[in-house]
């Protein structure tokens, strides 16, 4: 289908994986990456890519109304798979600004301007949007006893940033339904890997870790969280982006529910087999105050993906979590070396 493709946010944690996975498994796309380069976007994120003759890098804001129309005339953009987001709650519960601008009103516009575009080329109906949404805008499950959050479930946002993230799905929504746009929405649950920014919990965990300084987990630890690893996400956002039907939602999750202090202790066991010392990593364990309204779990029912789509997540939690530790620790051992 569609053979130039706009990806935004593609120097952050889960787009650059992507970008990574497409330009192997679709040599013949061009791939546009535009990045604002936030304290989340590396441009070392894509160093891989850079070199291709079908890779370009964008620096700039999806809410630049002029750049962006620019992009598209100039690469003949036909798909937009879009991640640029400002992503991380505990910011959003510090100040909403930067959420508002990035994640609604830069939505807005890439909407707007491939409306017009396609709109021109006769191409309304073909080219494809897809937005990369999450699992947070269903709101938050109690322990176990809840259902798990399948497509239908209405949206619940209970901070800042999911509260965003609804505001932009709305928009795609009332874009396809409005102007008969092509487009397409996905929720995921808690991606991990490589390349995830350092304020996230797996990389504080390790970090912190290997200086021996305290972990700090929110509250009880109890919180549960879906753990999906970032490859099995970039093959599922393949298939919704391809093979997903106009204006449908489909849930990915990774079948990894895990509290987290669950999560920390295992990060400890391999850190304890990788790097033995004296003490177990599990001493550094500490509890700290709670996140403001801190959501207590999060699982998604995605059987309509396997069904439909025929996904599912490759990567067990047990390989996926020593593959991931074992990155940042070497990244940890190339710069302390
Ligand atoms: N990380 C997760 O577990 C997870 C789970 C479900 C959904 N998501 C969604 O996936 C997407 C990517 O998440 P991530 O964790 O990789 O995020 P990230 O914070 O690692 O990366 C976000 C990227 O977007 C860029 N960006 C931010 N605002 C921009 C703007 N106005 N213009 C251009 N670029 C901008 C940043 O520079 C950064 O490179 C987000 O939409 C997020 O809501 C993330
Ligand atoms: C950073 C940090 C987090 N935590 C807790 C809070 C959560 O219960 C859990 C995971 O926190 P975070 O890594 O910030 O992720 P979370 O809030 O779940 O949100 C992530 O997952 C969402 C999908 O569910 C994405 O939409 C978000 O972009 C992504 O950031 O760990 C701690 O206990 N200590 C910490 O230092």
């Amino acid at each position: 289908m569609s053979k130039s493709l706009l990806v935004t946010g593609g120097a952050g944690f889960i787009a650059s994986n992507f970008i990574h996975y497409m330009m192997k498994r679709y040599p013949e796309y061009q791939i546009i990456n535009i990045d604002q380069l936030t304290y989340a976007g590396k441009g070392a994120n894509v160093q891989q890519a850079a070199a291709l003759e079908n890779y370009h890098f964008i620096k700039g804001d999806i809410a630049d109304e002029a750049l962006i129309q620019h992009i598209f005339s100039e690469y003949d953009i036909d798909g937009v798979i879009h991640f640029a987001a400002e992503s991380h709650v505990d910011r959003s519960i510090e100040d909403v600004k930067a959420f508002i601008e990035s994640n609604v009103l830069g939505t807005s516009v890439l909407l707007q301007t491939a409306r017009d575009s396609w709109d021109k080329k006769g191409e309304l109906a073909t080219g494809r949007f897809h937005q990369i949404s999450t699992d947070e805008v269903y709101g938050a499950l109690g322990l176990e006893s809840d259902e798990k959050f399948n497509e239908e479930t209405p949206y619940d946002p209970r901070n800042p940033y999911s509260a965003s993230k609804a505001g932009a799905d709305m928009l795609v929504k009332s874009f396809g339904r409005t102007y008969g746009m092509n487009v397409v929405t996905s929720s995921s649950s808690n991606n991990y890997g490589p390349r995830q920014h350092q304020e996230k919990l797996i990389p504080t965990v390790i970090s912190n870790a290997l200086q021996g300084n305290p972990i700090p987990l929110y509250g009880d630890g109890k919180n549960v969280r879906d753990w999906l690893y970032v490859e099995d996400h970039c093959r599922a956002i393949d298939l919704i982006f391809h093979q997903g039907q106009t204006l449908e939602k489909y849930n990915i999750g990774g079948g990894n529910e895990k509290s987290n202090i669950e999560l920390a202790m295992m990060i400890c066991d391999i850190l304890d087999h990788l790097k033995p010392g004296q003490h177990s990593h599990k001493e550094l364990i500490t509890f700290i105050g709670d996140r403001k309204g801190h959501d207590r779990r999060y699982a998604v029912d995605d059987s309509k993906i396997r069904d439909t789509l025929g996904w599912k997540p490759l990567t067990s939690f047990k390989t996926g979590l020593n593959q991931t530790v074992e990155w940042y620790v070497d990244q940890w051992e190339k710069v302390t070396s």
